[in-house]
């Protein structure tokens, strides 16, 4: 029988990774090495691995892991694994891949008694802070991977004790300051690439056989001291997202930091030939802007000319219009009329109510007050990276302020007495039992296992009556936060949000500490999926249908901002909470969840919005202005077929909105950045209004942001 200790270790890190489909593991007790339980290996009674690479685990690893008492091996690479990486890990530990997952925080402290560590490879999560001095006992550490997170700080100068390190990968971060404890480091690789390290380069590192350091402002403004003088390629020129990072760090920046530098080193002959390379860029400068008056005018003329008022911005250049579509290329025809098919309003079909028991809950449910109380939740400071943060877009497109006349009550508008707030029988959900639940989803099973969230893992479950539905089983992470009664809170909370557009909440089950949420199902997976992976789906998404998609996200976000009474913020609208079902009509999900990703324990988990949270979530501020937010990068995932944040991209494309803000003004960029799955087959016209609800919508200041109904009426427009 496996030993006691590693039994209880392992049921404690089923529990915190949210149990999920992983052959033979269980809750409580169990014989993991006795009965081969998946990725677990063993030693006699002992268990001496934990290898689940890409086993699509979500949840987190708890506070388990340090009561296994002889695990060599953990590796639990390209999962959707979150929250902070736990200390101690075992003391017994030789190598952790804990790559490509979601974890957030610092670098744990309590590695400093890892001492038997070999590798160690934490890269591409987002893990942020300065690196602990931990290093001190590693002197068996040979590989070092920290690369793809947000870590920031100085090296620390522990890390000149790993006496057998041979690779060090720190490339992608925002490490500042030289690299001068490295030098001794009997390093074969060394990858420091996109970070703020600032020179001189120790000459010792020059030697190392794959030295890589692209992207650092080693040059700046530094002046080469007489005693080290500074290499000929420090002299290259800063790239442009070297700039921002200048500025943005003020008096650490590199170029202050050297500002202690003597002057005396500054020669006449430098100085001739800044001055002269000065007078050249001046020359050039004023070139460039004679050619672009003349340019501008030129373009100007033609524009009037195409008749191309039907642009609400005037564009930095106007020459593609419909009509320069290359020849041949076929155009989707746009009806008159709208394509959508109509929409049964914002109340509950009720021909679709089920027979629903009420909740067992003794007091009667207020729903106003329930909302209101999430909505009024104190926000949350999410630990999120400077994104934005140097970013300004450009200024708003002046349609929403010249559209004064538009009415915000659309034609497809209901009056907000069908709100279903205000419905004097606020809608009912199912009771299932676990017992159903694990005999419609086949006891959780793998193939029924769809995906895994923040909050947990979703299943598909097949009713007796051959209905399928989506089953969220919350991890005990997200259900230790919230009491039975906050939990039905919840619960009504979300059906009384309905919605043709936003996922139904058809039951749910609270039975034994479990919580589970049931949806209807959506066939064709999330927007996310259908954009970036599913090659299939994403041929189907053709520019009407994207438009489509933008407006039924815009009318689920109408609904919850506008008819809802309070108001409902979403939080964490993004592609991957899009559903597309046989129709490709689009149903939000995840809303009403705001009160369980607003507890703290979960707050980290938004940075997998990467890309699509509004700046103002840096300071803790979130409003209905930052859903607007999200909703304009989910319009530029449709634009460009681009991920809102895509880490394999080159450092300058990899925040959507920070490389495509900039082109939405210029109709050359902005046709060269569309998704080229669309073939062209898309109006001019169409696509610079699409491109200007974008840029009105993640404007930096929320408050220039327009209200969601006057992006619907946009949108009603288009189809
Ligand atoms: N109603 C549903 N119908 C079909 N598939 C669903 C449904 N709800 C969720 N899914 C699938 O399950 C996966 C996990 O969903 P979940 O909402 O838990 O997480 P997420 O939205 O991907 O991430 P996060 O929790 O960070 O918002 C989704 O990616 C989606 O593919």
């Amino acid at each position: 029988l496996t030993d006691p200790l590693d039994v209880a270790a392992i049921n404690g890190l089923y529990v915190a990774l949210g149990y999920p489909p992983l052959q033979g593991w269980l809750l409580v007790g169990g014989d993991p090495c006795g009965d081969h339980w998946q990725g677990v290996e063993c030693v006699f009674s002992n268990v001496t691995g934990l290898k689940l690479n890409g086993a699509k685990l979500g949840g987190q690893l708890g506070d388990s892991l340090g009561l296994f008492g002889s695990v060599i091996e953990i590796d639990l690479s390209n999962n959707h694994i979150g929250g902070s990486i736990p200390s101690p890990l075992p003391p017994t530990v030789r190598n952790v891949s804990l790559s490509n997952n979601l974890f957030t925080g610092s670098i744990p402290g309590g590695l400093s008694s890892l001492a038997q560590l070999l590798q160690l490879s934490l890269d591409n999560n987002h893990l942020s802070g300065e690196m602990p001095d931990a290093f001190q006992l590693l002197t068996g550490l040979n590989r070092l991977d920290l690369s793809g997170n947000n870590l920031s700080g100085q090296l620390c100068p522990s890390l000149g004790n790993l006496s057998s390190l041979s690779t060090l990968n720190l490339q992608n971060n925002r490490l500042v300051g030289t690299l001068n404890v490295l030098q001794d480091l009997p390093l074969q690789d060394l990858n420091i690439e996109n970070n703020l390290f600032s020179g001189p380069i120790p000459a010792k590192l020059l030697s190392i056989p794959n030295f890589r350091k692209d992207g650092n402002p080693f040059n700046t403004t530094i002046i080469p001291s007489p005693l080290a003088p500074a290499p000929s390629f420090l002299a290259r020129a800063p790239s442009s997202y070297e700039q921002p990072w200048k500025q943005a760090n003020g008096p650490s920046s590199p170029a202050t930091l050297n500002s202690a530098t003597p002057r005396k080193f500054l020669t006449a002959k430098t100085v001739t030939g800044i001055a002269v390379g000065g007078i050249l860029v001046l020359i050039v400068f004023i070139l460039c802007l004679l050619v672009r008056c003349f340019k501008g005018r030129r373009e100007k003329k033609k524009a009037n000319q195409h008749e191309l008022n039907t642009y609400k911005i005037p564009r930095e250049s106007t020459k593609h219009s419909e009509s320069s579509l290359p020849e041949g290329v076929p155009m989707e025809k746009v009806p008159k009329e709208a394509v959508m098919k109509p929409l049964d309003g914002y109340g509950a079909d009720s021909n679709r109510m089920v027979v629903i028991p009420k909740p067992q809950k003794e007091n009667k449910i207020d729903v106003q007050s329930i909302a209101e109380s999430s909505m009024h939740k104190k926000d949350h400071v999410v630990d999120m990276t400077d994104m934005d943060a140097e970013f300004l877009p450009p200024p708003p497109p002046p349609f929403f302020l010249a559209k004064g006349t538009t009415n915000p009550v659309g034609p497809t508008r209901v009056t907000t007495s069908r709100c279903p707030m205000k419905s004097p029988n606020p809608s009912s959900v199912k009771v299932f039992t676990v017992a159903s639940l694990q005999q419609y989803t086949n006891s959780f099973s793998e193939e029924n296992f769809i995906g895994a969230g923040m909050f947990g893992s979703v299943y598909r479950a097949k009713l007796p009556d051959q209905k399928v539905l989506a089953v969220k089983k919350l991890d005990n992470t997200a259900c230790r936060q919230h009491s039975d009664e906050e939990f039905m809170d919840l619960v009504y909370n979300i059906c009384t949000t309905r919605h043709a557009n936003i996922v139904e909440l058809v039951g749910y089950c609270a039975e034994h500490g479990q919580r589970l949420l049931v949806y209807e199902y959506c066939r064709n997976g999330t927007l996310h999926d259908a954009l970036h992976t599913d090659d299939e789906i994403h041929q189907k998404l053709s520019w009407s249908v994207r438009i489509r998609i933008a407006l039924g996200a815009a009318r689920a976000l109408e609904y919850l901002h506008e008819v809802c009474q309070p108001p409902i913020v979403h939080h964490n609208f993004k592609s991957a909470n899009l559903l597309l079902d046989e129709k490709l009509e689009v149903h939000v999900s995840d809303c009403g969840l705001a009160p369980l990703i607003m507890s703290p324990s979960m707050s980290g988990h938004l940075l997998t919005a990467y890309g699509s949270a509004a700046p103002e979530f840096d300071s803790g501020s979130y409003t209905h202005q930052s859903d607007v937010y999200s909703f304009g990068v989910v319009m530029l995932e449709l634009l460009t077929g681009r991920k809102s944040y895509d880490r394999s991209r080159p450092r300058g494309e990899q925040y959507l909105v920070r490389w495509a803000v900039p082109k939405l003004h210029d109709i050359d960029a902005l046709s060269r950045m569309v998704d080229p799955s669309l073939n062209g087959a898309f109006t001019m016209k169409s696509l610079s209004r699409f491109a200007d609800i974008i840029s009105s919508c993640v404007q930096r200041e929320p408050e220039f942001r327009p209200p969601i109904s006057e992006i619907v009426q946009e949108l009603l427009q288009m189809v």
